[in-house]
């Protein structure tokens, strides 16, 4: 019943779709990065709310309201704190949630703030919770107490900060403690975007990289592109790299198609890790249900990679469900394995709902 799999041999493969941004990688995208709200591409609503709520702050003069920004990575979290701050015409500072390890370190960064400041927070909801109360005061009152002194003898100093926009970005508002995002006067959630959207932020990057890519060549890339802007612009580069040294340099549907099938990323934009777990579940357990445990050693993965790397895309895409009896493949994952589905899988032809949600073990 199987066919043989392509890309069964690509062990070697570094993971190119995964949404955080490699060590590397943050300098080259700062020259693909959009400088004001009309060149940002998609997130029309988003786009319109920020812009209301910036030209109204605009024109009262006043620093705009703390901005919540929620989002997978490489959607455009920090690409749109640098834009409020261009298009309010004021100095962006940048910190970040791990950066924040005690109280002291964010009333160094806060003493520093000047008047209409933006402040973008990244990871904001790892910040350490002695800072979080520091800086319920400062987004409310713009104002922080520094503490001098330890024990009986410590005494709190109000400093008075100028007023400035927070700009916190988190990948899980869930893990936000309620009284920080009540302090936040707008929140926005970005969502995945749309091939044609990620063809639109493919042509402006290839432009700025002065690629020749082909209408078919882009469309090629923003399918494998997982709904990310950062993936897409980085298999752009890679699909650069594969023209110049074997295709003159044109970026055609079928050099697109040609270097990601080297660099192993699939029409769906799976790699390696995802079609080895999709195997495993469909090859070695019928389908599921299999608990995670067991998958992760079947792929020769930690249970955290499988877990946190491989299966939020799965899941979104429609390929892995995760029941309370463990994990379970669709129909579209053996499809997209070119394996037809056996009657016996949890998911089985002609099945709609299966029994699987019933239990509450957790495999
Ligand atoms: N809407 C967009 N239009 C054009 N380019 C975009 C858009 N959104 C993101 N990008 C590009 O994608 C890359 C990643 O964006 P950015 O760093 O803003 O993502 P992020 O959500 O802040 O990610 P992280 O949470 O990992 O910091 C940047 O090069 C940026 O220019």
């Amino acid at each position: 019943m199987s066919e043989p799999d392509p890309w069964a041999d690509d062990e070697s493969v570094t993971r190119l779709v995964g949404g955080e941004a490699e060590p590397d990688e943050r300098t080259v995208e700062a020259a693909l990065r959009p400088r004001t709200l009309a060149e940002f591409v998609g997130q029309e609503r988003l786009r319109e709310q920020m812009s209301l709520v910036l030209d109204a702050a605009k024109a009262r003069g006043r620093s705009a309201d703390h901005l919540l920004l929620s989002g997978p990575p490489g959607l455009g979290k920090t690409t749109l704190a640098m834009i409020v701050a261009a298009e309010m015409g004021v100095p962006l500072r940048i910190t970040s949630g791990p950066a924040i390890q005690h109280a002291g370190d964010l009333a160094a960064i806060l003493s520093s703030v000047t008047e209409g400041d933006v402040l973008f927070f990244d990871e904001i909801h790892r910040m350490a919770r002695p800072a979080e109360e520091m800086l319920y005061t400062a987004m409310e009152d713009f104002r922080v107490d520094v503490v001098v002194g330890k024990g009986p003898g410590a005494t709190a100093i109000p400093l008075d900060l100028p007023p400035f926009t927070l700009v916190g970005a988190t990948t899980r508002t869930g893990l936000l403690p309620g009284p920080l995002r009540d302090r936040f006067g707008f929140t926005g959630h970005l969502e995945l975007y749309e091939p044609a959207e990620l063809e639109q932020v493919l042509v402006r990057s290839a432009q700025l990289l002065a690629v020749d890519l082909r209408d078919d060549g882009s469309r090629e890339i923003a399918g494998r592109s997982r709904g990310t802007p950062r993936i897409a612009n980085r298999l752009l580069r890679r699909v650069r790299d594969f023209a110049e040294v074997r295709a003159d340099s044109v970026v055609t549907g079928d050099v697109a198609r040609a270097a990601l099938q080297v660099f192993a990323v699939d029409e769906l934009g799976l790699d390696r890790l995802d079609r080895a777990v999709l195997r495993a579940l469909c090859k070695n357990f019928g389908g599921g249900p299999v608990g995670l445990g067991t998958l992760a050693v079947a792929v020769g993965e930690e249970r955290e990679t499988v877990e946190e790397v491989a299966e939020p895309f799965l899941v979104r895409a429609g390929l892995l469900a995760r029941t309370p009896r463990g994990r379970v493949s669709t129909p579209a994952a053996w499809h997209h394995l070119g394996l037809s589905v056996p009657p016996s899988a949890a998911f089985g032809a002609g099945t709609t709902e299966p029994d699987l949600f019933s239990s509450v073990d957790e495999a």
